[in-house]
């Protein structure tokens, strides 16, 4: 399984479903695990909170258990901002062993260019004024946690740079 992880706007979604892509992989993005409550609090202008994300972030632990256990490789969207949240998707198990087969990669965008980005995009709950509070949020990898990635570089050479250090 990978785990794209980091703040709105840093390509989760557009690079998750690539990568699926290239790799005949299953994409799930995380934004469709939020209660209708969490959409309606983002919608408004309001981030979520620990309480908020503990039920979001269960759900998608529950869903890469399912994955591991069925043999369905899996890319995930996955804002994942801090350590604890990263800890929280991780399924119970022999742990180093479980552990590895969860790989972390944090697509690292500076906030200029992912405002940009934001601002150019359309249609999706999660608006611009929402990224300050998910670079508060953000603890980010350390390089031994997670493959880190230059968001700014193309969904394609992102793409290429993931597979290549998968080995895939
Ligand atoms: N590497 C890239 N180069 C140029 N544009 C990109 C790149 N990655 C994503 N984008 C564009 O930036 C916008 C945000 O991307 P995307 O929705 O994939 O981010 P996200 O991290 O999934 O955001 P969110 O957490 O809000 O769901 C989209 O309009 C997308 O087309
Ligand atoms: O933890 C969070 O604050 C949320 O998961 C957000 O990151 C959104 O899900 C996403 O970024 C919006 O598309």
């Amino acid at each position: 399984m990978v785990v794209l992880t980091g703040v709105a706007g840093c390509g989760k979604t557009t690079v998750g479903r690539a990568l699926a892509d290239a790799l005949g992989w299953y994409f799930e993005d995380a934004d469709a695990f939020h209660s209708p409550a969490s959409i309606a609090k983002m919608s408004a202008g309001i981030p979520l909170d620990d309480a908020d994300r503990e039920p979001w972030l269960a759900a998608i632990r529950a869903r890469i258990a399912e994955c591991l256990r069925d043999g369905e490789s899996t890319v995930f969207a996955c804002s994942a901002l801090r350590a604890a949240y990263r800890a929280a998707l991780v399924p119970a198990g022999p742990s180093d062993e479980t552990r590895a087969r969860v790989r972390f990669v944090f697509l690292k965008g500076e906030p200029g260019l992912l405002r940009r980005r934001l601002l150019a995009r359309r249609d999706h709950f999660m608006k611009t004024d929402m990224l300050d509070s998910q670079f508060a949020a953000l603890e980010e990898p350390a390089p031994g946690e997670a493959d880190i990635i230059d968001a700014a570089r193309t969904v394609a050479e992102i793409t290429a740079e993931i597979r290549l250090r998968l080995g895939a």
